[in-house]
């Protein structure tokens, strides 16, 4: 069924440009990645400082991968983000303690390419605010997420879930309609889709994005 409204991320911002083109473009959520290996890792100082002209007009997400207590406070104390998405191999118990430790809500990655794992939802909404389907990078990516790969969003389909969810993996101006009028997704979330080279955002592409995700 197609949302009413569908609303959308934009994950991995580092500039100034190019979070004033994904406010001014009315995206709900805005993301800073803060994981060394990811071409856009931004350390919490350097986000805090950025992300500042965000607050109160759209959640402001860390994106981070098997992070440690150290990190995930320092994330806490100086990026004070509304939301932590968790992209690596963290169990539900995990997240309980992330929200414990950092007083953030919990986002879940959850990597699809078969039916199964859509499944895995069922362990996961108890736990978390939203969940979020990602496509699952290729075998030896080096990162977990922001690969631009898709998956059949078919797998989809007339699902509901008990937490608002994305969809993310591979979206762009151009298929994000697409997607959501099979997803039904309540939420998109797009990376390399608004770039023109790895980690290089581009203000025009995230702006054509949120236009098709308002005229989807
Ligand atoms: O974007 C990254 O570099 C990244 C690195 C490590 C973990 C997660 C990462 N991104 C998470 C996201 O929320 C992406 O927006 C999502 O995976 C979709 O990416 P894309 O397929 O490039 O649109």
């Amino acid at each position: 069924m197609r949302p009413m409204t569908t609303r959308a991320k934009i994950c991995g911002l580092t500039t100034p440009d190019t979070l004033d083109a994904a406010l001014a473009g009315g995206a709900a959520f805005v993301g800073a990645v803060v994981f060394p290996k990811s071409p856009r890792h931004i350390d919490p100082l350097h986000a805090a400082t950025l992300f500042d002209r965000a607050r109160g007009k759209t959640g402001v997400v860390a994106v981070t991968v098997d992070a440690d207590d150290a990190l995930l406070t320092e994330i806490a104390l100086i990026l004070k983000p509304d939301l932590i998405q968790l992209h690596g191999s963290e169990t539900p118990g995990r997240a309980a303690q992330v929200r414990t430790l950092t007083g953030a809500g919990i986002i879940r990655a959850l990597s699809v390419r078969t039916a199964a794992d859509i499944e895995a939802a069922t362990v996961w909404a108890p736990v978390v605010d939203h969940l979020m389907f990602d496509a699952k990078p290729p075998e030896g990516s080096a990162l977990p997420g922001g690969v631009g790969a898709t998956f059949d969003w078919t797998l989809l389909a007339g699902r509901t879930f008990p937490r608002p969810w994305f969809l993310a993996g591979g979206l762009d101006a151009g298929n994000v309609g697409e997607a959501v009028r099979i997803t039904g997704a309540p939420l998109v979330d797009v990376s390399s889709g608004v770039e023109s080279a790895p980690g290089v955002k581009d203000p025009a592409r995230i702006a054509a994005f949120l236009d098709a995700v308002t005229s989807a």
